[in-house]
């Protein structure tokens, strides 16, 4: 998995079209979302994480919380992002795996948004620019290598 992490004042996301034939089914509620004072996590799972996806779950998980505890973040918008890999997983692996770092997450406290799942989406982000303000993660399952 890839991950782009940003530190943002918010971020605010608009569905625009599918960008799959079977895109994720969503409210109409749900097809506008903002989040204030949050960690947005741009997630790219790739076919490696095929391998092992609650071992993908858990280490996303433990990445996302440090970065939120070191930037004191309790807003988390976990966003997919198909722009961060090359090598990317099934839209079926990756749409479980993002909704069980959603679900983690608020198990621990956070209060988690997820972007909808196979669409495209206009998105405004304001990037805080402090030094942790933008990070990023390649996590693996135990014994792939990190390409
Ligand atoms: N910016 C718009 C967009 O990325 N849209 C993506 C994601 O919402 C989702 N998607 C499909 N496969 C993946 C994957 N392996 N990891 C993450 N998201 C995925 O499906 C869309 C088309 O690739």
């Amino acid at each position: 998995m890839r991950m782009l992490l940003i530190h943002s004042d918010y971020l605010e996301y608009e569905v625009k079209d599918k960008a799959l034939s079977k895109p994720e089914e969503i409210s109409e509620e749900q097809k506008k979302g903002r989040l204030d004072e949050v960690l947005a996590a741009f997630m790219s799972v790739e076919k490696v994480d095929e391998a092992n996806p609650e071992e993908i779950v858990q280490k996303a998980v433990e990445e996302i919380k440090n970065v939120a505890s070191q930037v004191n973040a309790q807003n988390i918008f976990v966003y997919p992002f198909a722009h961060l890999s090359s090598e990317l997983a099934k839209p079926e692996v990756a749409l479980e795996i993002l909704k069980a770092i959603e679900e983690k997450l608020k198990e621990e406290g956070f209060n988690v948004k997820r972007a909808p799942f196979g669409y495209y989406k206009a998105f405004k982000l304001s990037c805080k620019g402090h030094p942790l303000a933008e990070l990023s993660r390649t996590i693996v399952p135990s014994g792939e290598k990190k390409e």
